[in-house]
């Protein structure tokens, strides 16, 4: 497994080792050996799969708060994602900077966003299958939406936002000077 660092300290790009046959392909596609391996160490403890039936359908930002922050680990197993994170922990020299990454079951690119950041995706097929692992149970109570259309963050899409698919939601969600964030950046 091959892991880089983005722009984002913590968020991490893993590439799996895939063994390609004449079958098809085989790849472990979680290992806590290969993690600790790499100084990564996350007890995951739910696993959840969307699936996005448009092109163009936009999930997220979305952020549990403290005590109920989630890791999460996520990987496409069919179409193609942007996927993005925010940071979003205060006094963080990149806090409201984003990063974006495209997750493809083609590429077996996984993304790793730790605690302290805000996920979201837009699909770039359809029929997209999304799975991923959290470190934390569900807790609505915690959850929380920023804006993609932020302007500090200023995300680009690449697409004009009348044509994404997007929760009512997440559509009408609080701009980052307003959100609810109990996210501490520790060195
Ligand atoms: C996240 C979650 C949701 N649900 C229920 C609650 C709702 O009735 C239904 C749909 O939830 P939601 O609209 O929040 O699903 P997404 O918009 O895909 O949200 C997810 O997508 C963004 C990109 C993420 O990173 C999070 O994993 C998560 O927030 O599933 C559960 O029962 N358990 C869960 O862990």
């Amino acid at each position: 497994m091959k892991i880089e660092q983005t722009k984002l300290s913590g968020v991490l790009v893993l590439t799996p080792k895939i063994f390609n046959d004449e079958r098809g392909f085989f790849y472990e596609s979680y290992s806590k050996n290969s993690f600790l391996e790499h100084g990564v160490n996350h007890d995951f403890i739910q696993d959840n799969h969307s699936y996005s039936r448009d092109k163009y359908t936009f999930r997220g930002l979305h952020y549990q708060m403290n005590p109920k922050a989630q890791t999460t680990l996520i990987r496409v197993v069919s179409g193609e994602i942007m996927d993005f994170a925010v940071d979003l922990r205060k006094n963080s020299p990149t806090y409201g900077q984003y990063t974006s990454v495209l997750l493809s079951a083609e590429n077996h690119k996984q993304l790793l966003i730790p605690k302290g950041f805000a996920h979201g995706f837009l699909t770039l097929t359809d029929n997209v299958n999304i799975l991923y692992k959290m470190d934390d149970i569900y807790a609505p109570e915690y959850d929380r939406i920023l804006n993609v259309r932020d302007h500090q963050v200023d995300i680009k899409l690449g697409v004009d936002f009348d044509k994404i698919t997007i929760a009512k939601k997440d559509e009408k969600a609080p701009m980052l000077e307003n959100i609810e964030n109990n996210f501490i950046y520790i060195k």
